[in-house]
């Protein structure tokens, strides 16, 4: 675990320089431009700043591999081998930062071997520094975190999100299990507009559980790790177990609330992150049936 700490205070330390460029462009007007769905948006300052971390890095660790949200849209693979890698979603929420809606964060994760080693999940506008180190806990600007522990899902809140879909069959998915899981009941749902910081609500404990279908690797592989790490539970949306890749998730603060949410939540056809893009028929997105 020590080994990397030096790695994950990098990543600290480059996340705050990064999120000056993006504070700064927040206030600013934006061209905006879309990539999978008209929900799916991207800015110059998405594509510079993931420039930034991805050449700051390279520049200090000249081995270290990278699978950044935008190289990734403009054509790299996306393959997570053995060798230390960076997972990189350079402003996730972007839709936020284009609205000035106030919640954007840099997503960092760190792998080796195919374990995330650290996450980073820096929630620039609240200034809220969420990092865990596996094996080290979770902290919040350097405080610890723990999850709430609910086990009755009747006592949850839940968070989750509507994505960028926009064909019938995501959009008929994603509000059937919205319904299917308030009518259980809980208490409520609740959606940030950031799957990164929709899923470190859950290491705070504000929140019982999180879940989705249809983000990626890099918008997750950070919180997933800052969940465990502070005694949460991670899983596919089936139940099995995570895979960052699978483009599915839960994060709970209990085994019985995530199994719970398992069998209600109902998956739309995605493509694996790490499938080759070139079979699907819109760019990387969810495959719809087209209903
Ligand atoms: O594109 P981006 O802003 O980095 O990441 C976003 C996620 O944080 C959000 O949860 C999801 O609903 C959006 O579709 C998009 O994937
Ligand atoms: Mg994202
Ligand atoms: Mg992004």
């Amino acid at each position: 675990m020590a080994e990397w700490t030096e790695c994950m205070n990098f990543g600290i330390t480059i996340a705050r320089q990064a999120s000056k460029v993006i504070l700064e462009a927040f206030r600013a007007k934006k061209d905006v431009m879309l990539k999978s769905s008209p929900a799916d948006l991207v800015t110059e300052t998405d594509q510079r700043v993931e420039k930034m971390l991805i050449s700051r890095i390279r520049e200090r660790y000249p081995t270290h591999k990278f699978i950044g949200e935008e190289s990734v849209a403009a054509g790299e693979k996306l393959e997570l081998t053995d060798s230390p890698t960076w997972i990189i979603d350079p402003i996730d929420g972007t839709v936020n930062f284009v609205h000035r809606f106030p919640f954007v964060a840099i997503s960092i994760a760190f792998a080796v071997n195919k374990q995330t080693e650290f996450g980073i999940v820096y929630s620039c506008v609240e200034d809220k520094m969420y990092r865990a180190q596996r094996g080290g806990g979770a902290f919040v600007n350097d405080v610890p975190l723990h999850t709430s522990g609910q086990e009755d899902i009747t006592k949850s809140l839940v968070v989750t999100e509507i994505g960028a879909e926009r064909d019938c069959l995501a959009l008929c998915t994603m509000t059937t299990n919205i319904m299917n899981l308030l009518a259980i009941p809980i208490q409520g749902i609740r959606a940030v507009g950031t799957a990164a910081v929709d899923m470190v609500l859950v290491a705070t404990g504000g929140a019982d559980a999180y879940y989705h279908i249809g983000m990626h690797c890099w918008d997750i592989a950070a919180s997933a790790l800052i969940v465990t790490e502070a005694g949460g539970v991670v899983l596919d949306t089936d139940g099995s177990e995570f895979d960052m890749m699978s483009r599915k998730v839960i994060a709970a603060s209990s085994m019985p609330v995530a199994k719970r949410i398992a069998q209600v939540v109902r998956a739309f056809p995605c493509t694996r992150d790490d499938e080759d893009p070139a079979r699907v028929n819109n760019g990387g997105h969810c495959i719809s049936s087209g209903l």
